[in-house]
């Protein structure tokens, strides 16, 4: 294999998620989730921005597989919107909601693009946040019910299953920080969302399981920032082990791989776990088929006793994103060869890479030339990992879609593909083409 060409058979799609870029949040039937609410609520989200329109993707979704097709993914990842199919999180079901996840997969199928499903991304029914949502342990049951009735509903087409979208933001930036439905700031209820996630998930892997789904498999999206010492200082050192451990991949496998929390999380934040925590934990610990990794920045962490578990970000002078986050390729390698090394899962997948520009029309054309050098600094150490013994089977850039960036609204586009929100005309950016050429070549040199 030439040194810049990935593995035959490497996964190359494109990741989106329902309340980002479906819009018709409420049609045929669907149930309001947390997110409608939270974005009609003043002043939680940018310019008021709402995902009632979005890239209206819930009618345009066979355009949308024909742009797939002409940019020649071989995969697609997208997240089912819970009260699309039961409105109220559980009992009545929405037959029309799950004729649209029908159609969407049934036309996917035909373009010959693999379906990679997110059972759950951020969208929770709004009829159970009243119900205390993720804070309440019966959610591991509701949850449960809903992904093994999507997997009896979708299961002879899709193989590859995502349980949760990013566990950590939705429990810290949902429910912590409140920047994020359903806007609490509780650090203790962030804890209980840890664990209730980790409940519903494994419960879900053993329910996946007994549906004995021929060549399922089932595994987990996380979200990870490369998080390097600010100094060699062992106080540095300490913090930024402590912020891997809190924020990464390590908050989330070391339950499910070895039926504990991670020792710094042991140390340090136990009395923000739920009472009794320990009982769950031999039923958390549940093999999974491969490991989801999200990537997008690093940051340098420096020890600060008047932060959560005594470290701060501090910047590095790189080159930032539209969302102000540093450029730091080489972390992406770190995070990948680091899953690898703690846990040697079957399988990786980056399910999440990418970056948001300030990207314009110009001559009916977007000249995005910074994502398309973020994209092949990314997928060099992507290669390097694959290279080095992770077994990384395939790479979702995020997005194929400009979309609905949460708090940001509309403000931040990700996408390979940009969308003009008040014509809803897709124009594929320059990067998009790039990205097209990679899988052509299987190869980020051409
Ligand atoms: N911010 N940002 C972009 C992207 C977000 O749009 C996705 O929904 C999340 O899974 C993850 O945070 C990453």
């Amino acid at each position: 294999m030439s040194e810049k060409v990935f593995p035959k058979d490497f996964m190359w799609g494109a990741a989106t998620a329902s309340y980002q870029i479906e819009g018709s949040p409420l049609a045929d039937g669907a149930g309001p989730s947390i997110w409608h609410k939270f974005s009609h609520t003043p002043g939680n989200t940018y310019n008021g921005d709402t995902g009632d329109v979005a890239d209206d993707h819930y009618n345009k979704y066979k355009e949308d597989i024909a742009l797939m097709k002409d940019l020649g993914l071989n995969a697609y990842r997208f997240s089912i919107s819970w009260p699309r199919i039961f409105p109220y999180g559980k009992g009545k079901i929405n037959e029309k909601g799950v004729d649209f996840y029908n159609r969407l997969v049934d036309e996917l199928l035909k373009a010959d693009i693999t379906p990679f499903v997110t059972l759950y991304h951020w969208d929770l029914p709004a009829a159970l946040q009243d119900l205390g949502g993720w804070t309440n342990r019966d959610i591991a049951y509701w949850y449960t019910d809903y992904a093994d009735y999507m997997f009896q509903r979708l299961g002879d087409r899709v193989k590859n299953w995502i349980t949760l979208n990013e566990p950590w933001v939705m429990a810290f930036v949902g429910h912590f920080m409140g920047e994020h439905a359903p806007g609490m700031k509780d650090l203790y209820a962030s804890f209980s969302v840890v664990h209730n996630q980790l409940r519903a998930h494994s419960k879900t892997v053993k329910a996946f399981r007994e549906e004995n789904i021929k060549e399922g498999k089932i595994g987990i999206t996380l979200s990870n920032s490369s998080h390097d010492p600010a100094t060699n200082s062992q106080e540095d050192k300490d913090a930024a082990r402590l912020a891997h451990e809190w924020t990464n991949y390590p908050l989330f496998l070391n339950p499910i791989y070895k039926g504990e929390y991670p020792s710094g999380i042991k140390e340090y934040a136990s009395e923000f776990l739920p009472h009794n925590y320990e009982n769950d934990l031999e039923e958390i610990k549940e093999k999974i088929d491969f490991v989801g990794i999200n990537y997008y920045s690093g940051d340098l962490v420096k020890a600060d006793t008047k932060s959560f578990l005594g470290g701060k970000t501090v910047e590095r002078g790189l080159p930032k994103t539209e969302m102000g986050w540093e450029i730091y390729p080489e972390g992406f390698y770190k995070i990948l060869k680091g899953v690898q090394n703690e846990y040697n899962p079957k399988e990786v997948y980056v399910t999440e890479n990418g970056a948001a520009f300030d990207d314009k029309v110009v001559n009916q054309g977007v000249h995005d030339e910074d994502r398309i050098d973020y994209l092949k600094k990314h997928l060099e150490q992507a290669l390097r990992a694959i290279q080095n013994g992770v077994t990384l089977k395939g790479y979702f850039v995020w997005s194929l879609l400009d979309n609905f960036e949460w708090a940001w609204g509309y403000s931040k586009r990700f996408g390979i593909v940009y969308v003009d929100y008040k014509t809803q005309k897709r124009i594929i950016k320059d990067s998009g083409k790039w990205y097209s050429q990679v899988i052509k070549n299987n190869s980020f040199e051409f």
